[in-house]
């Protein structure tokens, strides 16, 4: 064996023709190849046929060399290089038209390097596979290009590169990692079992459903009676007290809950989380929000790589540019300070660092810190978003944070392009505005890059992050990190990552487990009472952002109708999540809580405010009048209030229905110290985890969101007939269904409001390129 010696290597082939070339015959479609292709052409190794066997089991498990082979087909789910989609179009550049004769002489080309290059590879690395000690060299990549591709590997000193010249992103990639051990593998996701069903096939699911008959018929008024069964039902970690009493649950409820997740393997599935393993299965990547609050001196190596020490080199880069920007080192093209922040993106990448930066604001350390400075997010792709961010802003001193994933979705980039303009219309069209006003969070450093942000302030998280889970990455750490300061951010970090303990804990009884708590909560609700929603109500002004942010993290994580393997639910899953800080809520929507639908809720309270005002002459501070209204509604909701009660009142009897409330709605309390960045990072992965758990219990993916992909797909249809018909007068097609044909219609006879002053790409006919100026 080599021993010490580590060699990646990923081949990405565009077309199915030089697989062909290659003889690659996948054993299922969307396959890392791993060693297969090694093997396939491997003609006298020393390996033994034990060790080839092993090596062809697909687990990519040897501690000498790693290779992977992709091939991009035309299934998403079979496209691994989709992870870095290609480069072209993106950023509003439009690629250069080229002749049938040029296009296909340069494909020509292209393949034949890509044939060239791939058999002296082969070689190289065969060699490597058989003789110890082999001296390799190379790989990716000196060139900014090969970097960015592999920007992981850029932070090893160990590391030898080499560019591969004439590679474009989505072509042939290639890395080698030299001379690092590394301890271990990225475990494979967890097998399925043999004697698989459904979970609602299993004795543990039907004995919940018989335990929901006897539930219904009991009241949350007799229930809150047994002081005992009241004790019992709370838990208590890290000064996040949980009350869960006013859920129609008894002690049995309970323990038949612990039995379904038993049954659904949650504790595998957590423990499978934490180390890596691919469980979001469609997209084949592991889910490790975790690791971005990990210790700095923790280590996890996932796909041969110690994703905790390239997370700190990112958050060293954070701290780094954030405290060049707060002191005033790094300005602004006319030599200003910079001191406001716009972050562009949406949803994932804005949903999160709004909630965070909403939650801090009023913290008092945090306002000190921020003292001066300016966060805001653009989010909307409506124009109006834009104005209402920069109306009151000098682009002289804005500092513009592009935040996305993929760096390809619609409308963070026209926004980003606009911000562009933005900033070029008050300082001159050049190079250097951009690169000293725009920034930019993403993992898709390729075209970060080609957008024209210097690749220095571009500040990567990887594809094992999702966008949803992805406030503690980059994504947040640095919009944040600027406004409030590094070691603010590193508080907020602190107390996700307490959390993330209680989480992973799952050696101790799951009884104090307070994610997994509520997590089997919601599956209770939701599977077996058949409560459809779930309200969630801080009372904290300051939290007013995080029902929106967790209604995106439950709602497009749990969104879902199948399991893992593809079959149907036959059961509910994903609850519809809403909220409105209290008091508030109470005088919008509160009726229909009372009287209305069930809705379970969620109570989230402090014992110490923000903001503690006492006005001399209240009977009790501000502070208490508020929580005054959080102890009142859980009780308001679970008992209700009778015919005989209000009668006791004295109302009149054709009043009495009117006034009667059922009561039986269930909720639970969350009570906190105060809340400050650890507290608003505890309640992060409080939430972010209960989701799994879920999640986990219905055995579906809850890291991936293929339904969104859909609407992103449609709107380019229509993106692209609204350019035909608003520009080339050209007719709306009969593919678009009557009612959209006419709406589209309508919406046309209006008038754009827009002049332009010089064509340019985007309004190009988008079949002859011709410019409609
Ligand atoms: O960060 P990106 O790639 O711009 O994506 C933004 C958001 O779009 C989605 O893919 C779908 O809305 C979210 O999951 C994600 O948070």
């Amino acid at each position: 064996m080599v021993g010490e010696t580590r060699i990646s290597f990923v081949l990405s082939l565009k077309k199915p023709a030089m697989a062909t070339a290659f003889d690659l015959r996948l054993p299922c479609p969307y396959l890392p190849l791993d060693f297969l292709f090694l093997l396939r052409h491997a003609r006298g190794t020393r390996l033994s046929s034990a060790a080839k066997e092993q090596l062809m089991a697909r687990t990519c498990v040897w501690n000498a060399i790693q290779v992977k082979v992709y091939q991009r087909v035309a299934d998403p789910l079979a496209a691994p290089s989709q992870l870095h989609p290609p480069a072209a179009r993106a950023g509003g550049e439009s690629p250069k038209k080229r002749t049938p004769v040029e296009s296909s002489l340069r494909g020509a080309v292209r393949n034949s390097v890509h044939l060239v290059f791939a058999c002296w590879e082969s070689v190289r690395l065969m060699s490597a596979f058989v003789v110890p000690g082999w001296p390799l060299r190379g790989g990716v990549a000196g060139s900014r290009r090969s970097r960015a591709l592999y920007p992981h590997h850029g932070s090893a000193g160990l590391l030898r590169r080499r560019a591969f010249p004439r590679c474009t992103a989505g072509d042939v990639r290639g890395s080698y990692t030299v001379g690092r051990r590394l301890p271990s593998e990225t475990p494979p996701p967890l097998p399925v079992p043999t004697d698989y069903v459904l979970i609602s096939e299993t004795a543990e699911w039907r004995r919940l459903v018989e335990h929901a008959s006897e539930i219904d018929r009991l009241h949350l008024r007799e229930l809150m009676q047994d002081v005992d069964r009241v004790r019992s039902l709370r838990a208590e970690y890290d000064g996040i007290y949980l009350d869960y009493s006013r859920q129609r649950v008894t002690k049995d409820t309970i323990e038949l809950l612990f039995a379904l997740a038993r049954r659904a393997r949650l504790v595998d599935k957590i423990r499978a989380m934490q180390s890596g393993a691919h469980i979001n299965v469609t997209e084949r990547r592991a889910v490790l929000h975790t690791a971005l609050r990990a210790e700095r001196n923790a280590s996890l190596v996932v796909d041969g790589t110690d994703v905790v020490r390239d997370v700190w080199r990112v958050l060293d880069h954070v701290r780094e540019f954030s405290e060049r920007v707060r002191s005033g080192e790094h300005r602004g093209a006319t030599g200003k300070p910079l001191r406001s922040v716009i972050a562009v993106g949406i949803g994932g990448s804005y949903l999160g660092p709004d909630f965070v930066h909403e939650a801090f604001r009023t913290d008092p350390e945090a306002f000190e810190a921020a003292r001066g400075r300016h966060l805001h997010f653009l989010s909307n792709v409506d124009p109006v978003d834009i104005k209402r961010c920069t109306q009151d802003l000098s682009a002289e001193e804005t500092l513009i944070v592009i935040v996305s994933k993929s760096f390809t979705t619609a409308e963070t980039l026209l926004n980003a392009r606009a911000m562009r303009e933005w900033l070029w219309s008050e300082m001159g069209r050049s190079d250097e505005v951009v690169r000293l006003h725009m920034v930019a969070c993403s993992s898709n450093v390729p075209m970060v890059e080609k957008f024209g942000i210097d690749p220095r302030n571009t500040f990567e998280f990887w594809d094992w992050v999702g966008g949803r889970y992805s406030v503690c990455s980059a994504v947040g750490a640095l919009p944040l990190s600027i406004q409030y300061g590094f070691p603010t951010f590193l508080r907020f970090l602190e107390g996700a990552r307490s959390v993330d303990a209680n989480f992973y804990d799952v050696a101790s009884p799951l009884a104090g487990n307070l994610p997994v708590i509520m997590g089997l909560l919601g599956v209770w609700n939701l599977s077996f009472l058949g409560y459809k929603s779930r309200a969630l109500h801080p009372y904290a002004e300051a939290l007013l952002k995080f029902p929106a942010h967790i209604q995106q993290v439950d709602m497009e994580s749990n969104g879902k109708h199948v399991t893992l393997r593809g079959d149907d639910v036959d059961y509910a899953v994903g609850e519809i999540d809403f909220g409105e800080p209290g008091t508030n809520g109470q005088h919008s929507f509160f009726q229909l809580l009372h009287m209305g639908q069930t809705v379970p809720c969620d109570f989230i309270g402090f014992i110490e405010s923000q903001y503690p005002l006492c006005i001399e002459g209240e009977p009790v501070s501000n502070a208490d009048e508020l929580m005054a209204n959080f102890f009142a509604q859980p009780d308001a909701l679970a008992y209700g209030k009778t015919a005989a009660e209000c009668r006791a009142e004295g109302r009149p009897e054709w009043l009495i229905p009117h006034l009667v409330t059922t009561g039986n709605r269930p909720s639970l309390t969350l009570l906190l110290q105060r809340l400050d960045p650890y507290a608003t990072g505890q309640l992060l992965a409080l939430y972010e985890h209960r989701t799994a758990v879920q999640g986990f219990i219905w055995d579906i993916n809850s890291f991936d969101q293929w339904g969104v992909e859909l609407g992103k797909v449609l709107a380019k249809r229509v993106r692209k007939q609204l350019n035909e018909s608003r520009y080339f007068g050209r007719p709306i097609s009969e593919e678009f269904n009557a009612s959209t044909r006419d709406l589209m219609e309508r919406y046309l006879r209006g008038q754009v409001g827009c002049v332009f002053n010089e064509p340019f790409d985007y309004h190009r006919d988008t079949d002859t390129g011709r410019s409609p100026l």
